[in-house]
């Protein structure tokens, strides 16, 4: 299978898209370490892949992104157990517009300390196997959904960072690929705990409401099979597919130089 013999590690592992990423992994012969902080959910989640997949083929760890330390513990305890890591997918997240410290903690800083864990451990350059590192945005990473700022920001940031961190590879020779999935409107707990998280922007929620009429909402499965598709295109680096309801396109960003 495409991807026998290769480790991969899991932010928000437990549910939603975190969830369908782990079973795609394993349905194409990776082993998959799950970082979450929902124990419950990681655990039963976890119970489950065993009879599927077998107790080797994938581990849980319950693990808060916002702590280096926790974050630190459980990378290294994925690379103890399969002996390396080749894939690495950012995906942990939130919107909460009221308490924003918190999503920008998670969302972006989040994102930023597990890049750069996961660079300690690929880099070529510090006898590292190589690899590639997915982060999770959002379409909200490439245009600004007004009834959630702070989402929005958190979003465009981990743009701005994985672009970054791609071209620094680049240059440098790490031997790490870094790219972005950028989903539109997914059926998962983020879109059912909508009408508690935009705080002083609820009454914005109409509208948001509206684009998701316009766009349609996608299924966790259709988000994955993009995933499966950004991972095994040796070729990217450094660019953001999007997952639309008609289909997947890459963005086009216009060039700088
Ligand atoms: N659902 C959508 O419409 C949509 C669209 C585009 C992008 N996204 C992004 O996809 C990613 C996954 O979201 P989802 O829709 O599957 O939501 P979800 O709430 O179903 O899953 C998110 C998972 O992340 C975990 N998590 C939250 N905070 C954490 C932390 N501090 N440390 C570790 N784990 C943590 C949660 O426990 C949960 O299991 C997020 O980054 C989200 O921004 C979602
Ligand atoms: C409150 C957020 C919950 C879901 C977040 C998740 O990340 C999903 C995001 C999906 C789509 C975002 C689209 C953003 C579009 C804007 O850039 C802009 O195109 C909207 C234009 C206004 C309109 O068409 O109504």
């Amino acid at each position: 299978m495409a991807l026998d013999g290769k480790a991969a590690l899991v932010t928000g592992a437990a549910q939603g898209l975190g969830k369908s990423f782990s079973e795609v992994l394993l349905q194409h012969g990776a082993k998959v370490a799950m970082l979450d902080v929902a124990e419950e959910a990681g655990k039963s989640l976890k119970e489950s892949l065993d009879q599927r997949y077998g107790a080797d083929r994938s581990l849980f760890i319950p693990c808060d992104v916002q702590s280096q330390q926790q974050f630190k513990d459980a990378m290294q305890k994925a690379v103890d157990t399969f002996g390396q890591l080749d894939i690495v997918c950012n995906n942990a997240g939130i919107v909460d517009e009221r308490a924003w410290e918190e999503a920008v903690s998670i969302n972006l800083m989040g994102v930023i300390r597990g890049t750069y864990l996961a660079l300690e451990h690929m880099n070529k350059l510090t006898g590292g196997p190589g690899g590639v590192v997915i982060n999770v945005a959002s379409l909200a990473g490439l245009g600004p959904l007004l009834s959630a700022p702070v989402y929005t920001a958190t979003k465009h940031g981990v743009v701005g960072f994985t672009r970054a961190m791609a071209d620094a590879s680049k240059v440098s020779g790490y031997g790490v690929r870094f790219n972005l999935l950028c989903p539109d409107f997914v059926q998962t707990n983020i879109l059912s705990a909508l009408t508690s998280s935009l705080g002083p922007f609820a009454h914005l929620r109409d509208s948001t409401k509206h684009l998701m009429e316009k766009h349609g909402i996608l299924d966790v499965s259709q988000v994955s099979q993009a995933f499966l598709q950004l991972l095994l295109d040796q070729t990217k680096d450094g660019e953001a597919l999007m997952v639309l309801g008609n289909g997947s396109q890459y963005y086009p960003f216009p060039s700088l130089e």
